[in-house]
Protein backbone atom coordinates (compact mmCIF):
# COMPACT_ATOMS: atom_id res chain seq x y z
CA UNK A 1 0.00 0.00 0.00
CA UNK A 2 1.40 3.08 -0.61
CA UNK A 3 1.57 5.56 2.32
CA UNK A 4 3.47 8.69 0.74
CA UNK A 5 3.89 10.17 -2.64
CA UNK A 6 5.48 13.22 -3.14
CA UNK A 7 5.01 15.21 -7.00
CA UNK A 8 7.52 17.72 -8.46
CA UNK A 9 8.71 19.24 -5.38
CA UNK A 10 10.83 22.46 -5.54
CA UNK A 11 12.22 24.60 -3.13
CA UNK A 12 14.43 27.74 -3.57
CA UNK A 13 15.93 29.97 -0.96
CA UNK A 14 16.78 33.74 -2.65
CA UNK A 15 18.93 32.65 -5.38
CA UNK A 16 19.97 28.62 -4.12
CA UNK A 17 17.61 26.07 -5.59
CA UNK A 18 17.48 23.40 -2.79
CA UNK A 19 15.10 21.14 -4.46
CA UNK A 20 14.84 21.18 -7.92
CA UNK A 21 11.99 18.70 -9.49
CA UNK A 22 11.65 15.74 -6.78
CA UNK A 23 8.99 12.95 -6.75
CA UNK A 24 8.89 9.91 -5.43
CA UNK A 25 6.41 7.35 -3.94
CA UNK A 26 7.11 5.36 -0.70
CA UNK A 27 5.12 2.13 0.03
CA UNK A 28 4.09 0.69 4.15
CA UNK A 29 6.62 -1.14 6.10
CA UNK A 30 9.36 0.04 3.71
CA UNK A 31 12.83 1.55 4.49
CA UNK A 32 13.22 4.23 2.05
CA UNK A 33 16.60 5.99 2.23
CA UNK A 34 17.99 9.43 0.83
CA UNK A 35 21.26 9.93 0.12
CA UNK A 36 23.29 12.43 -1.24
CA UNK A 37 26.32 14.80 -0.52
CA UNK A 38 26.05 18.19 1.81
CA UNK A 39 23.58 20.16 0.70
CA UNK A 40 22.43 17.91 -1.41
CA UNK A 41 18.90 18.68 -0.53
CA UNK A 42 17.91 16.09 1.78
CA UNK A 43 16.94 17.75 4.62
CA UNK A 44 14.71 20.45 2.61
CA UNK A 45 12.81 17.58 0.98
CA UNK A 46 12.30 15.73 4.45
CA UNK A 47 11.00 19.25 6.06
CA UNK A 48 8.79 19.91 3.03
CA UNK A 49 7.59 16.49 3.69
CA UNK A 50 7.28 16.48 7.68
CA UNK A 51 5.25 19.88 6.85
CA UNK A 52 7.55 22.17 8.34
CA UNK A 53 9.06 23.93 5.42
CA UNK A 54 5.99 24.64 2.45
CA UNK A 55 7.40 23.80 -0.79
CA UNK A 56 7.30 26.29 -3.73
CA UNK A 57 5.81 23.80 -6.37
CA UNK A 58 4.46 20.46 -6.03
CA UNK A 59 2.67 18.05 -3.94
CA UNK A 60 2.62 15.73 -0.93
CA UNK A 61 -0.11 13.50 -0.18
CA UNK A 62 0.11 10.87 2.41
CA UNK A 63 -2.85 8.59 1.08
CA UNK A 64 -5.78 10.43 0.28
CA UNK A 65 -4.31 12.94 2.95
CA UNK A 66 -2.52 16.49 2.16
CA UNK A 67 -1.12 19.21 4.54
CA UNK A 68 -3.65 21.96 2.97
CA UNK A 69 -6.79 19.41 4.06
CA UNK A 70 -5.76 17.46 6.56
CA UNK A 71 -2.41 18.82 8.49
CA UNK A 72 -3.95 17.48 12.27
CA UNK A 73 -4.57 14.22 10.68
CA UNK A 74 -1.18 14.04 8.79
CA UNK A 75 0.53 14.99 11.89
CA UNK A 76 -0.69 11.86 14.05
CA UNK A 77 0.11 9.32 11.31
CA UNK A 78 3.81 10.88 11.13
CA UNK A 79 7.07 10.92 13.75
CA UNK A 80 9.52 13.34 13.35
CA UNK A 81 13.01 12.46 15.05
CA UNK A 82 13.67 15.96 17.11
CA UNK A 83 16.77 17.59 16.34
CA UNK A 84 18.63 17.42 19.65
CA UNK A 85 18.43 21.14 20.48
CA UNK A 86 14.63 20.46 20.99
CA UNK A 87 15.53 18.41 24.45
CA UNK A 88 15.79 19.67 27.83
CA UNK A 89 19.18 18.86 29.27
CA UNK A 90 17.37 18.92 33.00
CA UNK A 91 14.72 16.51 31.85
CA UNK A 92 15.23 12.62 31.69
CA UNK A 93 14.15 9.85 28.72
CA UNK A 94 11.36 9.17 31.10
CA UNK A 95 9.98 12.84 31.82
CA UNK A 96 10.58 13.15 27.90
CA UNK A 97 8.50 10.83 26.78
CA UNK A 98 5.25 11.39 29.05
CA UNK A 99 5.87 15.09 27.93
CA UNK A 100 5.84 14.10 23.98
CA UNK A 101 3.30 11.70 24.67
CA UNK A 102 0.79 14.52 26.04
CA UNK A 103 0.68 16.01 22.35
CA UNK A 104 -0.90 12.85 21.26
CA UNK A 105 -4.69 11.08 21.19
CA UNK A 106 -2.61 7.57 21.50
CA UNK A 107 0.70 6.43 22.47
CA UNK A 108 3.05 3.44 22.57
CA UNK A 109 3.65 2.37 25.93
CA UNK A 110 6.80 4.43 27.45
CA UNK A 111 8.49 0.85 28.68
CA UNK A 112 8.22 -0.34 25.21
CA UNK A 113 10.13 2.92 24.06
CA UNK A 114 12.50 2.31 26.70
CA UNK A 115 13.26 -1.08 25.67
CA UNK A 116 13.19 -0.41 21.69
CA UNK A 117 15.73 1.97 21.99
CA UNK A 118 17.66 0.26 25.09
CA UNK A 119 17.38 3.37 27.49
CA UNK A 120 15.58 1.12 30.13
CA UNK A 121 18.44 1.49 32.64
CA UNK A 122 19.05 5.38 31.59
CA UNK A 123 15.16 6.48 31.64
CA UNK A 124 15.67 8.31 35.10
CA UNK A 125 19.04 10.25 33.99
CA UNK A 126 19.20 13.64 32.83
CA UNK A 127 19.35 14.30 29.64
CA UNK A 128 22.63 16.32 29.62
CA UNK A 129 24.34 12.79 31.28
CA UNK A 130 23.53 10.94 28.37
CA UNK A 131 26.24 9.98 25.60
CA UNK A 132 25.37 11.66 22.04
CA UNK A 133 24.05 7.76 21.10
CA UNK A 134 22.03 7.61 23.82
CA UNK A 135 20.32 11.14 22.73
CA UNK A 136 19.74 9.70 19.39
CA UNK A 137 17.82 6.71 20.48
CA UNK A 138 16.05 9.11 22.61
CA UNK A 139 15.32 11.61 19.64
CA UNK A 140 14.14 7.99 17.71
CA UNK A 141 11.99 6.81 20.88
CA UNK A 142 10.28 10.44 20.84
CA UNK A 143 9.46 10.29 17.14
CA UNK A 144 7.61 6.87 18.37
CA UNK A 145 6.14 7.87 20.90
CA UNK A 146 2.50 8.86 18.98
CA UNK A 147 2.30 5.57 17.44
CA UNK A 148 3.16 6.96 13.57
CA UNK A 149 2.81 5.27 10.91
CA UNK A 150 5.85 6.95 9.17
CA UNK A 151 8.53 7.74 10.67
CA UNK A 152 11.25 10.65 9.76
CA UNK A 153 15.00 10.19 10.69
CA UNK A 154 16.80 12.69 9.15
CA UNK A 155 21.02 11.45 9.52
CA UNK A 156 19.99 9.71 12.82
CA UNK A 157 23.57 8.24 12.94
CA UNK A 158 26.01 11.58 12.03
CA UNK A 159 28.55 12.09 14.80
CA UNK A 160 28.10 8.47 16.18
CA UNK A 161 30.61 5.93 16.94
CA UNK A 162 30.48 3.01 15.02
CA UNK A 163 28.79 1.00 18.02
CA UNK A 164 26.17 3.02 18.30
CA UNK A 165 25.61 3.31 14.65
CA UNK A 166 24.94 -0.60 14.95
CA UNK A 167 23.08 -0.14 18.23
CA UNK A 168 20.54 2.49 15.76
CA UNK A 169 20.76 -0.11 12.76
CA UNK A 170 18.97 -2.57 15.10
CA UNK A 171 16.37 0.37 16.06
CA UNK A 172 15.46 1.21 12.48
CA UNK A 173 15.20 -2.78 12.01
CA UNK A 174 12.87 -3.41 15.18
CA UNK A 175 10.42 -0.32 13.48
CA UNK A 176 10.64 -2.06 10.46
CA UNK A 177 9.47 -5.23 12.27
CA UNK A 178 6.75 -2.99 14.02
CA UNK A 179 5.46 -2.72 10.20
CA UNK A 180 6.55 1.11 10.31
CA UNK A 181 7.60 3.23 7.05
CA UNK A 182 10.90 4.62 7.76
CA UNK A 183 11.97 7.36 5.53
CA UNK A 184 15.34 8.12 6.37
CA UNK A 185 18.08 10.28 5.37
CA UNK A 186 22.11 9.40 5.43
CA UNK A 187 25.57 10.17 4.88
CA UNK A 188 27.06 6.60 5.48
CA UNK A 189 26.69 4.21 2.12
CA UNK A 190 27.19 1.10 4.58
CA UNK A 191 24.06 2.27 6.45
CA UNK A 192 22.03 3.07 3.26
CA UNK A 193 23.35 -0.54 2.12
CA UNK A 194 22.32 -2.30 4.97
CA UNK A 195 19.13 -0.93 6.16
CA UNK A 196 17.09 0.40 2.78
CA UNK A 197 14.26 -1.07 1.01
CA UNK A 198 15.21 1.59 -1.38
CA UNK A 199 17.92 3.92 -2.03
CA UNK A 200 16.97 7.64 -3.52
CA UNK A 201 19.95 9.19 -4.56
CA UNK A 202 19.64 12.73 -4.75
CA UNK A 203 22.49 15.51 -5.76
CA UNK A 204 22.19 18.97 -6.25
CA UNK A 205 18.17 19.00 -5.89
CA UNK A 206 17.40 16.37 -8.03
CA UNK A 207 16.81 12.98 -8.14
CA UNK A 208 19.46 10.48 -9.64
CA UNK A 209 18.47 7.11 -9.14
CA UNK A 210 15.76 5.15 -6.89
CA UNK A 211 15.89 1.18 -6.81
CA UNK A 212 16.77 -1.37 -4.20
CA UNK A 213 20.46 -1.17 -3.31
CA UNK A 214 21.00 -4.99 -4.99
CA UNK A 215 19.60 -3.58 -8.01
CA UNK A 216 21.40 -0.68 -7.78
CA UNK A 217 24.67 -2.66 -7.37
CA UNK A 218 23.66 -5.50 -9.79
CA UNK A 219 23.01 -2.23 -12.54
CA UNK A 220 27.24 -1.98 -12.45
CA UNK A 221 28.45 -5.05 -11.81
CA UNK A 222 29.34 -6.85 -15.39
CA UNK A 223 32.71 -6.93 -14.81
CA UNK A 224 34.33 -7.53 -11.07
CA UNK A 225 37.62 -7.21 -9.55
CA UNK A 226 39.45 -10.25 -9.13
CA UNK A 227 42.80 -9.44 -6.94
CA UNK A 228 45.10 -12.71 -6.51
CA UNK A 229 48.81 -12.44 -5.51
CA UNK A 230 51.95 -15.38 -5.64
CA UNK A 231 54.35 -16.66 -3.50
CA UNK A 232 56.63 -17.04 -5.81
CA UNK A 233 58.95 -14.02 -7.43
CA UNK A 234 57.63 -11.51 -10.18
CA UNK A 235 58.23 -14.36 -12.74
CA UNK A 236 54.72 -16.40 -11.95
CA UNK A 237 52.59 -13.04 -11.75
CA UNK A 238 54.33 -11.93 -15.56
CA UNK A 239 53.26 -14.93 -16.78
CA UNK A 240 49.71 -15.04 -15.59
CA UNK A 241 49.39 -11.71 -16.80
CA UNK A 242 50.22 -12.79 -20.01
CA UNK A 243 47.84 -15.78 -20.30
CA UNK A 244 44.73 -13.69 -18.77
CA UNK A 245 45.41 -11.05 -21.47
CA UNK A 246 44.67 -13.37 -24.06
CA UNK A 247 40.78 -14.16 -22.16
CA UNK A 248 38.53 -11.68 -24.10
CA UNK A 249 36.38 -11.82 -20.79
CA UNK A 250 39.33 -9.76 -19.42
CA UNK A 251 39.40 -5.98 -20.04
CA UNK A 252 41.93 -5.07 -17.68
CA UNK A 253 44.88 -6.27 -15.57
CA UNK A 254 47.15 -4.28 -13.50
CA UNK A 255 50.47 -5.88 -11.89
CA UNK A 256 52.31 -4.71 -9.01
CA UNK A 257 55.38 -6.98 -8.12
CA UNK A 258 53.51 -10.72 -7.31
CA UNK A 259 50.35 -8.92 -7.46
CA UNK A 260 47.68 -9.36 -10.18
CA UNK A 261 44.23 -7.02 -10.20
CA UNK A 262 41.86 -8.52 -12.86
CA UNK A 263 38.86 -6.90 -14.13
CA UNK A 264 36.79 -9.67 -15.46
CA UNK A 265 32.95 -10.39 -16.74
CA UNK A 266 33.30 -13.89 -15.81
CA UNK A 267 35.34 -14.04 -12.72
CA UNK A 268 34.71 -17.94 -12.04
CA UNK A 269 35.90 -18.96 -15.83
CA UNK A 270 38.93 -16.30 -15.17
CA UNK A 271 39.83 -18.00 -11.91
CA UNK A 272 39.35 -21.89 -14.00
CA UNK A 273 41.77 -20.84 -16.83
CA UNK A 274 44.29 -19.48 -14.75
CA UNK A 275 44.40 -22.43 -12.14
CA UNK A 276 45.15 -24.62 -14.98
CA UNK A 277 47.51 -22.17 -15.99
CA UNK A 278 49.40 -22.10 -12.58
CA UNK A 279 48.79 -25.99 -12.30
CA UNK A 280 50.93 -26.50 -15.23
CA UNK A 281 53.32 -24.30 -14.14
CA UNK A 282 53.76 -24.98 -10.62
CA UNK A 283 53.26 -21.50 -9.58
CA UNK A 284 51.46 -21.35 -6.22
CA UNK A 285 48.96 -18.60 -5.69
CA UNK A 286 48.78 -17.19 -2.34
CA UNK A 287 45.69 -15.06 -1.52
CA UNK A 288 42.98 -14.64 -3.96
CA UNK A 289 39.95 -12.34 -3.32
CA UNK A 290 37.04 -11.02 -5.66
CA UNK A 291 35.79 -7.32 -4.68
CA UNK A 292 31.85 -6.98 -4.32
CA UNK A 293 30.82 -3.69 -5.65
CA UNK A 294 28.82 -1.19 -3.27
CA UNK A 295 26.28 1.31 -2.99
CA UNK A 296 29.42 4.00 -3.38
CA UNK A 297 30.26 2.48 -6.62
CA UNK A 298 27.20 3.08 -7.97
CA UNK A 299 27.26 6.82 -6.58
CA UNK A 300 30.74 7.58 -8.32
CA UNK A 301 29.16 5.96 -11.19
CA UNK A 302 25.71 7.81 -11.37
CA UNK A 303 26.91 11.24 -9.89
CA UNK A 304 30.86 11.54 -11.31
CA UNK A 305 31.80 12.23 -7.87
CA UNK A 306 34.07 10.89 -4.93
CA UNK A 307 31.66 9.44 -2.03
CA UNK A 308 32.81 11.26 1.46
CA UNK A 309 31.20 11.22 4.69
N1 LIG B 1 16.83 28.06 5.33
C1 LIG B 1 17.71 28.13 4.34
N2 LIG B 1 18.12 29.32 3.84
C2 LIG B 1 19.00 29.40 2.83
N3 LIG B 1 19.54 28.34 2.21
C3 LIG B 1 19.17 27.12 2.65
C4 LIG B 1 18.25 26.94 3.74
N4 LIG B 1 18.08 25.62 3.96
C5 LIG B 1 18.87 24.98 3.06
N5 LIG B 1 19.52 25.88 2.27
C6 LIG B 1 20.44 25.56 1.16
O1 LIG B 1 19.79 24.63 0.32
C7 LIG B 1 20.69 23.62 -0.13
C8 LIG B 1 20.19 22.24 0.29
O2 LIG B 1 20.30 22.13 1.71
P1 LIG B 1 19.83 20.85 2.53
O3 LIG B 1 20.07 21.15 3.97
O4 LIG B 1 18.47 20.47 2.13
O5 LIG B 1 20.87 19.76 2.02
P2 LIG B 1 21.25 18.37 2.67
O6 LIG B 1 21.34 17.42 1.54
O7 LIG B 1 20.33 18.02 3.78
O8 LIG B 1 22.69 18.67 3.22
P3 LIG B 1 23.43 18.10 4.56
O9 LIG B 1 23.75 16.68 4.27
O10 LIG B 1 24.65 18.97 4.63
O11 LIG B 1 22.47 18.29 5.71
C9 LIG B 1 22.05 23.99 0.44
O12 LIG B 1 22.75 24.74 -0.54
C10 LIG B 1 21.70 24.85 1.64
O13 LIG B 1 22.73 25.77 1.91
Amino acid sequence: MRVLEVNHLKKSFGAVQAVKDVSFQVEQGEVFTIIGPNGAGKTTTLEMIEGLVPPDQGDIKFGELNWKKNGDAIKKKIGVQPQLSAMFDLLTPSEHLQLFASFYDKNRPEEEILKTVNLTEHKDKQVRNLSGGQRQRLAIGLAMIGDPEIIFLDEPTTGLDPQARRNLWDIILRLKRLDKTIILTTHYMDEAEQLSDRVCIIDQGEIVTIDQPDALIKRLTVEREVRLSFLEHEEAAINSEKVLTELSVVSRIDRDSTQLKIWTEDPEYTLLELFNYTKQQNYQVDQISIREMSLEDVFIEFTGKEWRD
